[in-house]
């Protein structure tokens, strides 16, 4: 497998036509192989942002391509996970992590593949088990084998281990982000947890609200992700949370309501929009 180039170009999306767009103006790249996450509060598009880029949300304006192809509909080349699993209940493991290529008429690959993409994800002793009968974190473990069967080039994830305890969702962070550095996929990650993005993510994205816009870009440089009791992890926590702060009082700004004042910090990334379409 191979990490596929993301470019997101002056992306704006309304819901409604006269409304204000929950998204405006967005332009970033992603390199092959790299884990980038969006975070920022509630309701400043992350999820928006994320379904325009898997092809499940057509924007108003602007343009997504993933190896200089448009995006226009979903595809195995670039997959989504979400907080639920959404596996079929009565079917078995093995079975749900099959569906994939099932569906894409890769038949042939199941016997080789399945068993594969099991021991990937540490499941192998369960392919025979009905989804039913595991728990919340192995379920989202099947829902990521299903994910990888069919090679994908990026991985998109929303908000995938929300619903998990704290240990079971540390464990899968530090697992899929692994998983994806080994097999060169891209990976986009969408959450409000700080935590999470430092310990999976290569750069953040801190989004604003009203309307959604990239308000600071912030690397995250850690050499070790498995402790996180060491000054750089602290170092990079705090950063991304004064970026976040930021990003929030600009949001109070804008709507009116008062909040810290909040010097325009966005790197000139909305600015420097590609002018190509
Ligand atoms: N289907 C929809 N129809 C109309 N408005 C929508 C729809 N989905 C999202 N919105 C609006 O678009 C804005 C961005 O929502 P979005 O879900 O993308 O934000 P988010 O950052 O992912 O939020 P959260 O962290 O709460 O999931 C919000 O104002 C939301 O109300």
């Amino acid at each position: 497998m191979r990490g596929a180039h993301l470019a997101v170009e002056g992306i704006t999306h309304r819901y409604r036509r006269a409304g204000q767009p929950a998204v405006c103006d967005i332009s970033f790249e992603v390199n092959p192989g790299e884990a980038l996450a969006l975070v920022g509060r509630s309701g400043c598009g992350k999820s928006t942002l994320l379904h325009i880029m898997a092809g499940l949300v057509p924007p108003t304006q602007g343009t997504v391509r993933i190896d200089g192809l448009s995006v226009v509909e979903p595809s195995p080349r670039w997959v989504v996970m979400f907080q639920q699993p959404s596996l079929y209940p009565w079917m078995s493991v093995a079975q749900n992590v099959a569906l994939g290529l099932k569906f894409t008429g890769r038949k042939r690959e199941i016997a080789t593949r399945v068993p594969e993409m099991l021991r990937l994800v540490e499941l192998s002793d369960y392919a025979d088990r009905n989804v039913q009968d595991l728990s919340g974190g192995q379920q989202q473990r099947v829902a990521l084998a299903r994910s990888l069967a069919s090679s994908p080039e990026v991985l998109m994830l929303d908000e995938p281990f929300s619903a998990l305890d704290a240990f079971t969702r540390g464990t899968l962070q530090r697992d899929v982000r692994r998983i994806a550095k080994d097999l060169g996929i891209t990976l986009v990650l969408v959450t409000h947890d700080l935590a999470e993005a430092v310990v999976m993510a290569d750069r953040a994205l801190v989004l604003a609200t009203n309307p959604g816009r990239i308000s600071k870009v912030v690397p995250i440089d850690l050499e070790n992700r498995d402790d996180l009791r060491t000054p750089e992890y602290a170092e990079a926590r705090a950063r991304l949370a004064a970026a976040y702060e930021t990003a929030a009082g600009r949001e109070l700004e804008s709507s009116g309501t008062g909040g810290p004042s909040a010097t325009p910090d966005d790197d000139g990334l909305n600015a420097a929009r590609p002018a190509a379409r």
